[in-house]
């Protein structure tokens, strides 16, 4: 652990020297083990190099008393044969000089007898059986045993020490006989110890069984002379020789030389003799010693080490502690600053946003309890036209209209008292006079003990916005070109009318009313001419109706009159009625100047009258409507009340068209042909008659659902189907040679014509019925040409380019132009059967016709005429030179199995 990682833990000082307190003993006592298991080891190790040189000598003293004994026996040996008289007393004194020499331990030796003679000896004066009590107690045999060795001695005169060594001599009754005693020399000894390698600290003594040195040497000293015969007995050697142990050690100070040392003594057999082996304590714990002076410096360092970085921690601790107890310090004063700061900050944003908010766009004013306006923003003053300081301690009624009565004051009084908020729309007046729409709150200040201390407004101009309300309000319910009431308006006023003659029981009606050539004119003059004629139109109409009568423009030239309030009585709100009808067809018919030119339109009106029958708005528009178009059927400039069965129609036409929906799916769809014959009678073609197989209404006139188709988008379906049907017939006929010439001519309505793809369509059906194109020819009527002649034209001429023939159907019942005759791609006129029918008797129609055939030469078109039912129909027209016929006069239309080809 790091002194940072500490300090960052944030330990105490005290805890801290606590750890490394006991980190420290920890280590002390690994140390103290450590060394106390050395010390051990190295004492071990000195035990056992004592023990083995106190050993080896002690073996090597054992082998020199060994030897010193059986040459005691040989000695015993020579006396038993001199005693046999086997020899001579010389001859054993000379054998012992001889065996003196040859052991080298023996300085002298001697037989003895226990009276005291000498039997022989190699020095006799040197023994004497009297001087040593030894001697005496071995012949007594006090001993125990048959040899030994004697304590030291010193000579009496010289002091030379010396050591007996002795051998009894028994009889076969075991009692004395002789003595042999060998005088051992110590310097043999000494010469062949000092033969022993001594290291440094070692020591070796011989002692004898009295504990008296007999030789001692040590690595300092070689054989000293001075402690031979020295007493050394201690302690540990009294017990260790009191012991019965061979070989013990101990550790003291030496008694010789005061060094400490590591002593292994060892007991010998041979002699009641010791060797002590001793080692200086010094030397062998010389590596413990040197590595407990290391350790011991490396624990003091480590204590200092220890005791500073604890001191510097202890330091760093309190500056540590005293830092963050500033930075707390600071910490929270800073945060009660920034608190303080905030709060400053948000007061002054309270009051930014305060004041802010009371400068906004809209205008305030704050009054007193006493209702004194105390204080006013500068949009109050843009809004007023009020400075500041004219309005202070007013009140608001300063800024009065007079537009609102004392209730309306009153009710706003009362509702600031009960809620204490107000707000609604207020008319004032500013300083310049001028009354002014503004939106107003009021808002009520109270106390905590729940007084009125002041009064907060806040007011919009909403002049614009009432403005804007009016323009929205205008277009929503206004049309935009007349500014008449829209058909929104108009539906909502027929629903108050509704309930109004409901609830009143009188009658109100609404006029539908139509102008009749109004498209034309807004083809042929344009649209700008056209509004202005719809307008002056408008302003006709409001001029003649009545005020709480409304006139309304539905779009287009579709104007509806609604009347109110005609009485209670039928016939005569019929009358009513009527007579506004006529009116109103009496003043369209005016000429009206517009922009310079004179036109001339006319009306065609449809009336219904309301009695607060169960009938909704919408049912009574659509009766008007109705009426309008039964006006209409009627020629223009016509008036029609709604009659019932027109009703009824209508739902027919509804139903049917609904089952015209799924005529192909349900194969009620078949094709009629009509035959077309040339001036000699022959069939050159035939026209292609759709016929609706009804399954209850039986066979449906193609001038009957054709329209319906028409009109509900059906006709697409319905022509490519007779298309379709047609191109096979022709393909049929193609193989045929007697029906190869034949062409087919079929209707193609105008909105069938103007489909996207109708091209494509055809010549689709051309290649995948493998159809001659050049024998089909499509009927086209006057009305494809009203619009957009300039697509008729290009979609006729791509037409033409697949090999397509056209018929110009009708012609002469619409607006027969010749610009428009020169510029298609044309192959055919057919004259209109309406003017066939009574060519023989009507000369304007006959006139037409000629004009129509005339006209086809001219064009070098073909022409054909319809309707031809007589005989007198064809002459004429053949004598006319219309040399193609189709009527009934030929054959009627029927499958194709009736045609007679
Ligand atoms: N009084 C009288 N009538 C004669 C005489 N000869 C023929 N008609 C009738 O006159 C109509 C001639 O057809 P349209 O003028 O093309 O007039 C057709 C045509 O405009 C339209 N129409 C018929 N089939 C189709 C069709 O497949 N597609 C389209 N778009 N229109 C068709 O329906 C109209 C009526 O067709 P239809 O009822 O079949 O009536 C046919 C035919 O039956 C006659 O001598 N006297």
């Amino acid at each position: 652990m790091t002194l940072r990682s500490l300090i960052g833990n944030w330990m105490s000082p005290r805890r801290a020297t606590w750890s490394a307190g006991v980190m420290f003993v920890g280590l002390l006592l690994l140390v103290v083990w450590e060394m106390r298991h050395f010390y051990h080891n190295q004492q071990q190790q000195a035990q056992a190099h004592t023990a083995a040189n106190a050993e080896m000598v002690a073996q090597w003293m054992e082998s020199v008393l060994d030897a010193s004994r059986h040459s005691l026996q040989g000695v015993a040996e020579l006396y038993r044969l001199r005693q046999n008289q086997s020899l001579a007393q010389q001859d054993l004194a000379n054998l012992l000089n001889r065996r003196r020499d040859s052991l080298s331990v023996w300085q002298d030796v001697a037989v003895l007898l226990p009276e005291g003679g000498i039997v022989a000896a190699t020095a006799p004066g040197s023994f004497s059986f009297d001087d040593s009590p030894w001697l005496q107690a071995l012949a007594s045999n006090d001993a125990g045993s048959e040899s030994a060795v004697s304590p030291l001695y010193r000579e009496a005169d010289s002091g030379t020490p010396y050591l007996l060594h002795a051998l009894r001599i028994e009889n076969g009754g075991g009692e004395l006989e002789a003595l042999v005693v060998a005088r051992l020399s110590p310097g043999y000894i000494v010469h062949v110890v000092n033969q022993m390698p001594v290291r440094r600290g070692e020591s070796v003594a011989i002692l004898d069984i009295t504990a008296r040195v007999v030789i001692q040497r040590s690595d300092q000293q070689r054989e000293a002379e001075a402690l031979r015969g020295k007493a050394v007995s201690t302690e540990q050697l009294n017990a260790f020789l009191d012991s019965s142990v061979v070989s013990d050690s101990w550790v003291r100070q030496s008694p010789l030389d005061g060094d400490q040392r590591m002593f292994t003594g060892r007991k010998l057999q041979a002699a009641p003799w010791l060797v002590i082996v001793g080692e200086n304590t010094t030397v062998y714990l010389h590596d413990w010693w040197r590595r407990f002076w290391a350790l011991l410096i490396g624990i003091l360092l480590l204590l200092a080490l220890g005791s500073l970085t604890l001191r510097h921690y202890r330091q760093l601790y309190v500056a540590e502690q005293t830092l963050r107890e500033h930075r707390n310090r600071l910490s929270e004063e800073v945060a009660a600053r920034k608190e303080m700061q905030q709060a400053s900050e948000l007061k002054a944003a309270q009051l930014k946003i305060a004041a802010l908010a009371f400068e906004t766009h809209l205008g305030m004013f704050i009054a007193d309890a006493n209702n004194r306006i105390v204080q006013v923003n500068d949009t109050f003053s843009e809004i007023t036209g009020y400075r500041e300081e004219e309005v202070l301690g007013q009140t608001p009624a300063l800024l009065n209209s007079g537009r609102h009565d004392a209730d309306f004051y009153r009710a706003m009084w009362q509702q600031l008292d009960e809620s204490g908020r107000w707000q609604g729309e207020v008319w004032n007046q500013r300083k310049s006079g001028e009354v002014y729409p503004q939106w107003l709150t009021i808002s009520v200040v109270r106390n905590d003990a729940g007084e009125v201390t002041h009064y907060v407004a806040t007011l919009s101009d909403i002049t614009q916005r009432k403005a804007a309300e009016k323009e929205i309000h205008q277009l929503a319910f206004f049309d935009s070109l007349t500014g008449l009431p829209n058909r929104r308006l108009l539906i909502d006023r027929l629903e108050a009318a509704l309930k109004d003659t409901q609830r009143e029981g009188h009658y109100s009606a609404v006029m539908f009313i139509d102008l009749d050539n109004f498209k034309t004119i807004n083809d042929s003059l344009g649209h700008y001419l056209g509004d202005a004629l719809l307008n002056a139109v408008a302003a006709r109409l409001s001029g003649i109706i009545r005020d709480n009568d409304t006139v309304a423009r539905l779009g287009g030239d579709e104007f509806v009159v609604m009347l109110h309030k005609l009485g209670s009585n039928e016939q005569a709100a019929t009358h009513s009625a009527e007579a506004v009808g006529q009116k109103l067809l009496k003043t369209l018919l005016e000429p009206i100047d517009v922009d310079g030119h004179m036109l001339q339109v006319s009306g065609s009106i449809g009336i219904t009258l309301f009695h607060g029958e169960e009938v909704g708005v919408s049912a009574i528009l659509q009766q008007a409507d109705l009426a309008m178009y039964q006006a209409k059927a009627a020629g223009r400039n016509a008036l029609r009340f709604f009659d019932p069965t027109m009703q009824a129609a209508v739902i027919d036409c509804a139903q049917l068209e609904a089952d015209l929906r799924h005529v192909i799916e349900r194969q009620e769809l078949t094709l009629f042909y009509q035959t077309q014959v040339n001036a000699h009678g022959d069939v050159v073609g035939v026209e292609a008659l759709v016929r609706w197989e009804h399954p209850s209404r039986g066979v449906v006139s193609p001038g009957v659902f054709i329209p319906l188709a028409e009109e509900s988008h059906l006709i697409g379906p319905v022509g490519a189907w007779v298309m379709e049907t047609a191109c096979e017939q022709l393909a049929q006929w193609a193989r045929d040679p007697s029906t190869e010439p034949l062409s087919i001519a079929v209707n193609v309505s105008p909105n069938q014509f103007r489909q996207v793809g109708f091209v494509e369509q055809v010549e689709t059906v051309l290649a995948q019925t493998g159809a001659n194109p050049q024998r089909l020819k499509l009927e086209v009527t006057e009305s494809l040409l009203m619009e957009d002649l300039e697509a008729v034209c290009e979609r006729m001429e791509q037409l033409r380019e697949l090999g397509v023939r056209f018929s110009l159907d009708d012609f002469g019942t619409g607006y027969s132009s010749l610009a428009y005759l020169k510029r298609l791609p044309l192959d055919q006129l057919k004259i209109d059967q309406s003017f066939v029918r009574d060519v023989l008797d009507d000369p304007a129609d006959a006139a037409i016709v000629r004009t129509v055939i005339a006209l086809a030469h001219s064009l070098e078109l073909e022409v054909i005429a319809e309707g031809v039912e007589t005989q007198a129909h064809r002459d004429w027209l053949y004598s006319e030179g219309c040399m193609a016929y189709q009527g009934y006069w030929f054959s009627r239309p029927g499958p194709v199995e009736t045609l007679s080809l």
